[in-house]
């Protein structure tokens, strides 16, 4: 079932176009990326969503409320994660939880929350002298604390160590597996693969992709390379009539061959079938990472 559903959204900042035609849906129960460079439009789709900003034009709605009207039902159905300068800097971490709480109708017991996002022990410090880390698991909890069904998470690990990292992807994965819906807005590519179920791309205010982080490299680089060198004398011309080869090359003592779908399987079948010796047998594997700046012409 959808939880979101978003389409031909468009916004404008006087002459400037944030977002042009922009529709996806995120499914509940999915961990949902949105990834683009500076500027492409990802904060304003996303504020619109969660109904702090109005689009021009477009529907969406929210476990069928549209943000735009329905803003009390829906501030009781979305967690935000806040940023770090809305927080007074002396707020104790059980002040904050106390009174994000006390903003909705039906909240969770925050004593649980401090626990799970492994906060027991700073309950009476204040915010200012929490770590990175600890101020992002805060954030997080706060932004569950009303017992949402979709929590929104922006830049969730800018600025933190890679341990600190590890462990906020863990405590993700943990929230998607209570049935909680995640919306993260990110630019780490490595975050998005491990986290995202699927994910859209913007460039220019336009969702240029939109797939499972595996379906996104795989319809991007359709063509991929087999590099091998025979031990042996080998006739390579042997490979070109295989089911999805597209190209042999022999360069010096190297033999690289060019295909789509299956076509290594074909040719490792082909080489075991004749005994062909190989050494140095490697299929390149293109990541999200190549992906994404292919798709957005690199714009970071
Ligand atoms: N309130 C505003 N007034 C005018 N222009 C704005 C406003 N908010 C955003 N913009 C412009 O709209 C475009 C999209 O901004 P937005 O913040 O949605 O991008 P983003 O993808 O979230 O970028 P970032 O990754 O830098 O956060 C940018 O060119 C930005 O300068």
């Amino acid at each position: 079932m959808s939880i979101i559903e978003v389409s031909g959204l468009g916004k404008r900042y006087g002459d400037h176009v944030a977002l042009r035609d922009v529709s996806f849906s995120v499914e509940e129960g999915e961990i949902f990326g949105i990834l683009g460079p500076n500027g492409a439009g990802k904060t304003t789709a996303v504020e619109c969503v969660e109904g702090l900003r109005r689009p021009d034009s477009g529907t969406i709605r929210v476990l069928g409320l549209d943000p735009a009207k329905d803003d009390r039902e829906l501030r009781e159905v979305v967690g935000v994660q806040l940023q770090q300068s809305q927080l007074p800097e002396l707020i104790k971490v059980w002040e904050a939880l106390d009174l994000y709480s006390s903003f909705y109708r039906d909240p969770r017991d925050w004593r649980e929350l401090l626990e799970q996002w492994g906060l027991a022990d700073k309950r009476n410090a204040r915010f200012s002298a929490l770590s990175g880390g600890q101020k992002q698991r805060l954030f997080i909890a706060l932004a569950l604390v009303g017992n949402p069904k979709v929590a929104f998470l922006d830049e969730l690990t800018t600025g933190l160590d890679p341990q600190a990292r590890r462990a906020t992807w863990n405590l993700i994965s943990e929230m998607r597996a209570t049935g909680v819906t995640v919306v993260l807005v990110s630019h780490f590519m490595d975050e998005v693969e491990w986290l995202c179920d699927r994910v859209a791309i913007f460039d220019k205010g336009r969702v240029v992709a939109l797939d499972t982080p595996a379906g996104l490299v795989e319809s991007t680089f359709a063509e991929r390379r087999l590099r091998f060198r025979p031990v042996a004398g080998f006739d390579e011309s042997a490979l070109a009539p295989l089911p999805g080869v597209r190209e042999v090359v022999r360069a010096g003592s190297q033999v690289v061959v060019t295909g789509t779908g299956r076509f290594a399987d074909e040719v490792t079948a082909l080489l075991a079938r004749e005994h062909v010796l190989v050494a140095d047998l490697r299929l390149d594997q293109p990541t999200l990472d190549e992906a994404y700046v292919t798709l957005t012409g690199g714009n970071q």
